[in-house]
């Protein structure tokens, strides 16, 4: 079954390395999406649902009862269908625009991009086989061309080029976001859509690179989906259409400001900032204590990723817990609940600071200055200097699996 979805996602990616334009003839759309759809369906037939059949819409989540939206739903004729007549117009090309854009783009969909012209992104499009005045244009030209307008400019882009763009949004458009991020703290960026189009928003709970290799791999992420505005009565209909076709698996109905807070709230939380903060914690106790730094590393970072962690994703946390010694579980049972009491009130103060706006304003700050990237990059070179990573390089070299080249 992998060696199937690996010939797929082979067979797919030289397809649209050779002709990107030739995905768009149906017969070569069909084919690239059937590669793809065996490999889902194959994988999927060996994932067993505990709540029954796929496609069942309403499900028990731990006792409450939420709707979701299978990508089944959409077989790709109908997806192909659907958006027969309208451009998607992906302004922007960071990690969703490449792996939402890419992805439509398999799907057969009629997919350009618009970034300012001879910028990294512009480049990267072009890497990408996308190609000047066929399906890579300035900003604005590809906005008048779209039928959706898909803003992933980043968020602070998204604010500053509004006053110009707000005006190309024409009645009969749509306007996609994959971050409430803009309409919902509207008093700081000054978002403020047209009120004769639907606004939409599609929001992948991972990497743009993740809805890139998923899909590749015949799988697909979860995404968010939520409506700001239904002017024409289908705007839900057309994120559940567009999230299937940006590689959403299955997609969970949430509103623009729920799902701002908890994805501002997430990353700088778990997903990045307090994993950064703990690993680090964890690794200076140890060192001041006289472990080496290779096992200081091995102990925080390496076990976790390379085993442990894998294994909640797998089946959860109690399944990681029986996995290990019972000495562990039992210390691990202890010191759980200290976690989480000395963390609570450090995770209210972040919810605040989401909810109050003060993390938009700095992010509108820091990443609307016109050296953004450069600054960004500063700081990240802070942390791939600090010793914990420095050494995990050298960890991670020992792999037996190791491939220099990835580095
Ligand atoms: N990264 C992710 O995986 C996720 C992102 N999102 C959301 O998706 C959206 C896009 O995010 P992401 O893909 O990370 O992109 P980035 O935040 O990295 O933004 C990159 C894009 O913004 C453009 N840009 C930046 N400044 C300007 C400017 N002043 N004028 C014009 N263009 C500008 C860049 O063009 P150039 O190269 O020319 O500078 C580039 O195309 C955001 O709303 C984000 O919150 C949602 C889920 C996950
Ligand atoms: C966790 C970071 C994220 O929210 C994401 C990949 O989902 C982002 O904004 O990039
Ligand atoms: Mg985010
Ligand atoms: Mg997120």
């Amino acid at each position: 079954m992998a060696s199937f979805a690996r010939t797929a996602s082979t067979a797919l990616r030289a397809a649209s390395r050779r002709a990107p334009r030739a995905l768009a003839s149906s017969a070569t759309k069909a084919a690239s999406y059937s590669l793809l759809t065996k490999a889902a369906v194959a994988k999927s037939a060996h994932c067993a649902n505990p709540q029954g059949a796929r496609g069942v819409k309403t499900l028990d989540f731990a006792g409450t009862k939420e709707t979701v939206y299978e990508r089944s739903d959409w077989p790709l004729a109908k997806l192909q269908d659907y958006f027969k007549n309208d451009t998607l117009a992906l302004i922007g090309y960071g990690s969703q625009g490449h792996g939402q854009g890419l992805n439509a783009r398999d799907n057969g969909l009629n997919v350009i991009v618009g970034v300012r012209k001879d910028g990294e992104s512009w480049k990267q499009a072009m890497e990408d086989g996308w190609v000047p005045g066929e399906n890579l244009f300035p900003i604005e030209e590809a906005i008048n061309k779209g039928t959706i307008i898909m803003n992933l400019l980043s968020d602070a882009a998204q604010s500053q080029t509004w006053p110009k763009l707000a005006p190309l949004i024409t009645k009969g458009k749509t306007l996609y976001f994959s971050h409430g991020f803009s309409v919902v703290y509207k008093e700081d960026t000054h978002v403020i859509p047209p009120t004769d189009v639907d606004v939409i928003l599609v929001a992948p709970k991972g990497s743009g690179r993740t809805v890139r290799t998923l899909f590749k791999e015949g799988r697909g992420i979860n995404s968010s989906i939520a409506i700001w505005q239904d002017v024409t009565g289908k705007a839900k209909e057309k994120a559940i259409a567009l999230g299937v076709a940006v590689g959403s698996g299955y997609l969970y109905e949430t509103t623009f400001e729920k799902e701002v807070y908890s994805d501002l709230y997430g990353e700088r939380g778990v997903l990045m900032g307090g994993i950064q903060g703990l690993f680090l914690a964890q690794y200076q106790v140890l060192r001041k204590n006289g472990h080496s730094p290779s096992e200081a590393f091995n102990e925080t970072v390496e076990e976790a990723t390379q085993s442990l962690y894998p294994l909640i994703g797998a089946k959860g946390m109690d399944y990681m817990f029986n996995a290990c010694s019972t000495t562990a579980r039992r210390g691990a049972l202890d010191w759980a609940p200290i976690f989480e009491k000395a963390n609570v009130p450090i995770f209210e103060q972040l919810y605040e600071s989401v909810k109050n706006g003060t993390e938009t304003r700095k992010s509108l700050e820091f990443n609307g200055r016109s050296t953004y990237r450069e600054d960004l990059n500063k700081e990240l070179e802070v942390i791939n200097n600090q010793e914990i990573w420095r050494a995990g390089k050298t960890v991670r070299s020992l792999r037996p699996d190791y491939k220099p080249e990835s580095e």
